[in-house]
């Protein structure tokens, strides 16, 4: 395997005539970690995908591939393997003829090619023409082309699309294993439910921007908490007056307050001699955080 490199996006702006769909973008992906590239859907994704991969000009800014942009690479395909879509795969052409074309066009032993059918599950349907693959397969199958020149930086768009949910548990698995040979992996997704579990590190964009870069770990914090009390209204202005920003439910004694601890929220309910019923600490769900940060909709209720 080639070593991970570390994949550095800086000052990257892309317009299509008035949109502005990639804007002033800087973030680094670094090797032997999952990198979750998140946004909602027209975000600037894999507009931001195609520049990095050399398919596209940027307006402005560089992306590079330890160092080097992708164009300049001596051989692209050793270092980064790509797959941004499922779809673009002869419908006729069996799933190892696809390979097998790959690897004469890049100087790769046939032999690649089995080898990484095997890798991704698709052994048993590897003589099978692309047609009659399912959307999960041709996932599975972009992924093994990405995955040919055994490069050590992989760029997967929405590797999840399409897989049912024993799908994503084995692709949840299969990228952990890849990171933890130590490439450099960047997986885009617009939920971040995909990519919770396996994400080492966040970079969130939202209309071209990045609105938030961090480890996953680090994004999770802050909180709300939740207070039961027969004095709601009372209680909720001397939480206001304390700085805290407050909803009150439309049960009407329960309020819930961000900006205080749980300890600061006792302590005034104390000493204003407010009778409390319940207090808890709710800590912000990751998807929670999602939503608050991005103009993505909430499915969910
Ligand atoms: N070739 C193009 N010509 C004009 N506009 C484009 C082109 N490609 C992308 N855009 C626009 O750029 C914006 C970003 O699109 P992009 O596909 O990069 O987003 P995305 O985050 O990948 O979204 P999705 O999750 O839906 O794939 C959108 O407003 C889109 O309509």
């Amino acid at each position: 395997m080639a070593t991970g490199q570390r994949v550095e996006v800086d000052g990257l702006s892309k317009s299509f005539g008035d949109v502005r769909a990639v804007d002033a973008l800087s973030f680094t992906v670094e090797p032997g970690e999952i990198t979750a590239f998140l946004g909602p859907n027209g975000a600037g994704k894999t507009t931001t995908l195609r520049m990095l991969l050399g398919l596209i000009e940027p307006t402005d800014g560089t992306a590079t591939i330890g160092g080097t942009p992708y164009a300049e690479l001596p051989r692209p395909a050793t270092v980064v393997g790509a797959a941004l879509e499922a779809s673009s795969f002869h419908p006729g052409r069996s799933g190892r003829d696809h390979l097998r074309v790959y690897c004469a066009v890049n100087g790769f032993a046939d032999s690649r090619a089995d080898d990484v059918l095997a890798l991704v599950g698709l052994t048993d349907a590897a003589r099978r023409p692309v047609r009659g693959y399912s959307l999960g397969m041709r996932q599975r199958l972009g992924l093994a082309t990405a995955l040919l020149g055994d490069p050590g930086v992989l760029v997967l768009d929405e590797p999840a699309n399409g897989l049912d949910p024993a799908g994503i548990a084995w692709l949840r698995g299969f990228l952990k294993q890849l990171a933890d040979e130590g490439r450099t992996m960047l997986v885009s997704s617009h939920a971040l439910s995909e990519v919770q579990q396996i994400a080492d590190r966040v970079v969130i964009i939202d209309n071209g921007h990045l609105v938030r870069a961090g480890r996953l770990d680090e994004l999770a914090t802050g909180g709300r908490v939740l207070v039961v009390t027969p004095d709601a209204e009372r209680f909720a202005e001397v939480l206001k007056s304390s700085g805290a920003v407050v909803s009150r439910d439309s049960a009407a004694d329960t309020l819930e307050t961000s900006g205080l601890s749980a300890r600061e929220v006792g302590r005034l309910a104390f000493e204003h001699r407010v009778e409390l019923h319940a207090l808890e600490t709710r800590q912000d769900g990751l998807e929670q955080i999602f939503f608050s940060l991005t103009t993505a909709v909430s499915q969910q209720p």
